[in-house]
């Protein structure tokens, strides 16, 4: 079945049953080490996993780690250009969930992501990551631990499905003919714009299957949280890209009011009951008036429509979702991608989840950890509805590779993340422990020993973890 690797003697599969994982005392993970700080951070993260399940569970569960290869290890096992071999794919098909170090993808030419080759192909639709606060982080923002969203990225489709030409090359040349010659003309809200001649070009496709399924596991996730985290915000740039990220925007709302009716309140419905609630006699054009900016110098069409839905909404949940009822209902809003980049800076306690398309997910993700204390401190995880990969935010950090300084805190957070899938929460929690321990204790790593004020002696990245073992209590 495999060409060059062998799975460990003990152990067993994780199975899947609707979507959720089936987990063996002894269950067989496949890791993938990486490019770059992945030969430090590896090791690192496979110590403390291993640490914290032996401490929490004392041999009644353990986990027998499989290695499979991509990236240049793998070129140097399997041979020139052998980036992602068919054993490593079998290997994650066959044992479900699997946990990797980050791999090297180049700028302009070379190979596509592996990382993103992995997500697509497993179908690994979300990609979770949680950007929350340990106490004694430094941080270049004022007040970091006001922030605790999760990153709820699409993973599989957007730009990141790879699907461009080279400028100069013939089939970019034959597309902007076509769309220059047939297409735009034929779409008259395009007017007189034309594509450059010299231009590459790259497509942009947004499902609303895509869409929707990536919002239902967020809003399900938000179900699991505190009622005061209980929010998805869905982020797009739809005034610009209004049938791409527009329509992500009116599919997760249309999502959200009619799978999770009783579950959920848009933000507008909010407004709408609340000015009931306020003054149970309101009109209601008034109520239009107060939820609409610009009301009175709308079309009449306009008016009508904006009234319309204020009727809809008292007609179909007031008595579901009014006298404060919502207030218990998971609010589900949306923002602009750029504004929501300085709402996370100024007021971070005002969100929650945050569903994203796949490059705005990319950028956020990487900005909601700078908050927290940088790329050291971010964790994620790829989950579908038949396997998981669990990875960290970061990339390969090459001009720290080899040298066992860089931060390994989050592979290891997302190792974590990983124990929390299998249900393993009394692991997860030690190393919780041992981390936010450490790092109050300013055991930390470069990263954070630079900003601390007074400024401490750096733990190395193999330090570092054996300071959260020894902090797990
Ligand atoms: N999922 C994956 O495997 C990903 C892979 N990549 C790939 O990684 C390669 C390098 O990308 P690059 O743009 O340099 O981005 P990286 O995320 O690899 O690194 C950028 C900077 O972030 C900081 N950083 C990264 N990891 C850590 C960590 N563990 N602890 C502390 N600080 C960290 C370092 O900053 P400083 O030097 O200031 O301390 C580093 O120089 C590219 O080939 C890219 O495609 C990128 C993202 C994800
Ligand atoms: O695959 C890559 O090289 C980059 C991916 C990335 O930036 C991410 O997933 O956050
Ligand atoms: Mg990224």
């Amino acid at each position: 079945m495999y060409e060059k690797i062998t799975p460990p003697a003990a152990g067993a599969k994780i199975a899947f049953k609707n979507g959720e994982p089936i987990v063996p005392d002894n269950p067989i993970i496949p890791f993938i080490r990486g490019d770059g700080t992945g030969i430090d951070i590896w090791p690192a993260t496979q110590k403390v996993l291993d640490a914290a399940v032996a401490k929490a569970y004392k041999g009644q569960r353990q986990i027998s780690w499989f290695k499979v290869y991509a990236g240049d290890e793998a070129c140097d096992l399997y041979g020139t250009y052998q980036y992602l071999p068919q054993d490593t794919l079998t290997a994650i098909e066959e044992y479900g969930v699997a946990i990797k170090g980050p791999l090297t993808t180049p700028v302009g030419g070379g190979i596509r992501s592996l990382n993103v080759a992995l997500r697509q192909i497993f179908d690994l639709y979300a990609c979770v990551r949680p950007c929350r606060y340990y106490a004694g982080t430094p941080s270049p923002h004022k007040n970091p631990e006001k922030l605790d969203v999760i990153v709820y990225r699409e993973n599989t489709e957007d730009i990141y499905l790879g699907i461009e030409w080279r400028q100069g090359s013939e089939i970019g040349d034959r597309l902007i003919k076509i769309l220059n010659e047939e297409l735009i003309p034929a779409t008259p809200e395009h007017g007189k714009k034309r594509i450059p001649l010299d231009s590459g070009i790259g497509i942009k496709p947004i499902s609303k299957t895509g869409s929707q399924r990536l919002v239902r596991r967020a809003i399900k996730h938000a179900l699991l949280l505190p009622k005061n985290k209980q929010q998805v915000t869905l982020v797009h740039k739809g005034n610009i890209m209004k049938y791409t990220e527009g329509a992500f925007r009116d599919w997760g709302y249309e999502l959200a009011t009619s799978e999770f009716r009783q579950e959920t309140v848009t933000e507008q419905e909010s407004w709408i009951l609340s000015n009931k609630e306020k003054n149970p006699n309101i009109s209601l054009e008034e109520n239009a008036r107060q939820i609409e900016p610009g009301f009175d110098n709308l079309t009449p069409d306009k008016k009508a429509q904006v009234v319309k839905e204020v009727e809809t909404v008292l007609n179909t949940i007031w008595a579901t979702h009014g006298d404060g009822k919502w207030k218990e209902k998971v609010l589900v809003n949306d923002r602009i991608a750029d504004s929501i980049f300085q709402q996370i800076q100024t007021r971070p306690d005002e969100y929650s989840i945050l569903a994203t398309m796949n490059l705005n997910g990319d950028y956020l993700s990487d900005a909601a950890a700078a908050i927290v204390g940088g790329l050291g401190m971010g964790p994620g995880a790829n989950i579908g509805d038949s396997s998981a990969i669990f990875e960290a935010t970061h990339g390969t950090a090459p001009k720290h590779a080899g040298l066992d300084r860089i931060n390994p805190g989050s592979v290891i957070l997302s190792g974590v993340m990983m124990l929390e899938f299998l249900g393993w929460q009394e692991a997860a929690d030690l190393i919780k422990k041992g981390l936010s321990d450490a790092i109050a204790n300013s055991q930390v790593t470069y990263d954070l020993a630079r900003l601390l004020e007074p400024p401490v002696e750096p733990l190395k990245c193999s330090e570092f973890a054996d300071a959260i073992i020894q902090h797990f209590g």
